[in-house]
């Protein structure tokens, strides 16, 4: 599989008040075409400044950051992202809301069938059709964040990048969610970069789990490859002998070898 995005000796730091604050250090990351890859990490150790990082949102402040071959010098239609908190316009309905993310990518070459087409796809994708005219406020927590990961999808994203997507969902809705991400991912090969703090999630969804040190100066720890078979079913992956090592690896990476004790 090809290289997709490239992170080569990325560093990041923010200037406070304090001084220098070096978030993350010596970040090397290759994803390829078709993966699926999580991070994961103790709070505050850096998960989403490699994410935005990608998302063309923060530019390392040494290093580089590649995607397809080229710097990311910023945001791009290429890299989308969903966000924790859905971050829909409450004036337009959900069709509306993904329409106008088709328009902006595809607007200036296509014609008004085929972006309604594109739009109402997306919402098949997620099975929010039934939805398709409602406004934020009347749909659900997690019906919105689909639309989010529906209007993601619609721009054709190289590469879809979330940010802990049902990090603000309640346990079954997040479930089924998950569950509709494995069969989306099964059905349209995207190449995902996701931020959890779920161990179960990211084994999952994930084909490497990449986890990190705790900050400052965070690293790339150590990376999971997750070799389970797909399509995968969370019932049978609940009596997995293998599902439960590499659960069991996260684990004991996170609280003990790189243990963070509560502030
Ligand atoms: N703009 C900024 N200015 C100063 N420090 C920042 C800034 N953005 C992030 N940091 C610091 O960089 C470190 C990494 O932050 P980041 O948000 O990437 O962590 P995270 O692993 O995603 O955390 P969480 O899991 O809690 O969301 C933290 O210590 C944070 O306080």
């Amino acid at each position: 599989m090809e290289r997709f995005v490239e992170l080569e000796n990325v560093q990041k730091h923010f200037d406070t008040k304090k001084g220098r604050f070096v978030a993350l250090q010596d970040i090397n990351l290759t994803i390829r075409q078709g993966e699926v890859v999580s991070l994961i990490g103790h709070s505050g150790c850096g998960k989403s400044t490699v994410l935005n990082i990608i998302a063309g949102l923060l530019e390392p402040s040494d290093g580089i950051a590649l995607c397809n071959g080229r710097e990311i010098d910023g945001p791009g239609p290429e890299r989308a992202v969903v966000f924790q908190n859905h971050s829909l316009l409450p004036w337009l309905s959900c069709y509306g809301n993904i329409l106008l993310a088709v328009e902006r990518v595809f607007g200036a070459k296509e014609g008004k069938a085929q972006l309604a087409a594109r739009t109402d796809a997306a919402l098949v994708l997620v099975g929010l059709s039934h939805a398709r005219d409602k406004h934020p406020h009347e749909i659900s927590g997690g019906m919105k964040q689909r639309v989010g990961i529906a209007r993601a999808l619609a721009m054709e994203p190289k590469v879809l990048l979330m940010d802990e997507p049902f990090g603000a969902l309640d346990a079954l809705t997040r479930a089924n969610l998950q569950d509709e991400m494995v069969k989306i991912v099964d059905a349209t090969g995207s190449t995902v970069v996701m931020v959890t703090h779920d161990v179960d999630e990211a084994v999952l969804l994930s084909d490497r789990i990449v986890m990190m040190t705790n900050g400052p100066a965070a690293t790339v720890g150590e990376i999971l490859d997750v070799q389970l078979p797909r399509p995968r079913n969370r019932l049978a992956l609940a009596n997995d002998a293998d599902y439960h090592r590499y659960r069991s690896a996260v684990l004991d990476f996170l609280y003990q070898k790189h243990r963070r004790d509560a502030a």
